[in-house]
């Protein structure tokens, strides 16, 4: 057996190994390139550009918190957005909220969908009849829409790539835009201990776009790191973020989620020193 070792500029002089029990599907799309390999200890493993996105063995913290932590804080979301996710897992999570009556994904690559079928327990999320796929760039996607959702979920790869127009303000001020009243974004937003000056920044101008804005982590071993970052904003003042507005049962909870859970979602807000002195508003 060999061993994938996950090299990236944006985590320089480190890196992840996962040793490969067999390569299971390899493309070049019109956009990046897919791989996905069976690893001996993490499950299949989704790789896009050799930057790991999702394996199996933990893809569950960071699928359950992007959409959990965004969607309990809104009192009744029915129209939801995800924003790449093409590899199923956020949407696969939005429908166990059972007042949702629409989730839409907006995913640039088909490739990406493809290839998520070699992790199906992540694929069976576009299964469900409350989701539609729509193919193309979420700038584009955004720019005519307006008043039309509750909550949106940018579930991206990096800021190197076909990602990287996610994480300018334009894009911010489009997904506001795109919101009801009362609407909640939440981006994937990065590594306290790889980039503080990113975070910073898209905090800085979602600080001038929204009322309330919080980021907050979790953990996740196969993330350069073993933690990423999610960037929550509600255009309503009045909601906390750090408090959820709806909670299931503790019975419900232990069947529905293996990372999240009431506790999690107020504990992920809470940063170490360093990040907290970096991060809170000027
Ligand atoms: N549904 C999973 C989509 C992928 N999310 C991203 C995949 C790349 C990963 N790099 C971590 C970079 C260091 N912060 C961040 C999450």
């Amino acid at each position: 057996d060999g061993w994938f070792k996950e090299t990236s500029t944006l985590w320089p002089g480190q890196a992840m190994t996962l040793e490969v029990k067999e390569i299971l599907h390899v493309e070049k799309s019109l956009y990046q390139d897919v791989l996905v390999f069976q690893s001996t200890s993490y499950g299949n493993v989704l790789v896009l550009d050799g930057v790991i996105q999702a394996t199996e063995r933990d893809e569950f913290s960071y699928q359950e918190m992007m959409t959990h932590v965004p969607m309990n804080c809104h009192p009744n979301p029915k129209k939801v957005l995800v924003i790449g996710g093409g590899d199923g897992g956020v949407l696969r999570e939005v429908i166990k909220h059972e007042g949702v009556e629409e989730v839409v994904l907006c995913e640039i690559d088909q490739a990406v969908i493809r290839a998520s079928k070699f992790l199906p327990s992540m694929a069976a999320g576009f299964e469900h009849p409350k989701v539609k796929v729509h193919i193309g760039d979420g700038f584009a996607f955004l720019e005519d829409k307006v008043d039309s959702f509750d909550v949106i979920i940018t579930d991206s790869s990096d800021p190197v790539g076909p990602a990287a127009s996610l994480f300018q303000a334009k894009f911010f001020e489009l997904m506001k835009n795109a919101l009801h009243a009362g609407g909640i974004i939440c981006t994937q937003c990065e590594c306290i201990w790889l980039h503080l000056p990113i975070i910073k920044e898209v905090l800085g101008f979602s600080r001038k776009l929204f009322p309330r804005v919080e980021y907050g982590f979790t953990t996740i071993p196969t993330y350069p790191c073993g933690q990423i970052g999610l960037m929550v904003c509600s255009k309503d003042p009045n909601t906390s973020i750090r408090e959820p507005v709806r909670q299931w049962s503790k019975e419900q909870e232990a069947k529905l989620c293996r990372y999240y859970n009431t506790e999690i979602h107020k504990a992920c807000f809470v940063l170490p020193q360093f990040a907290k002195a970096a991060l809170e508003a000027p």
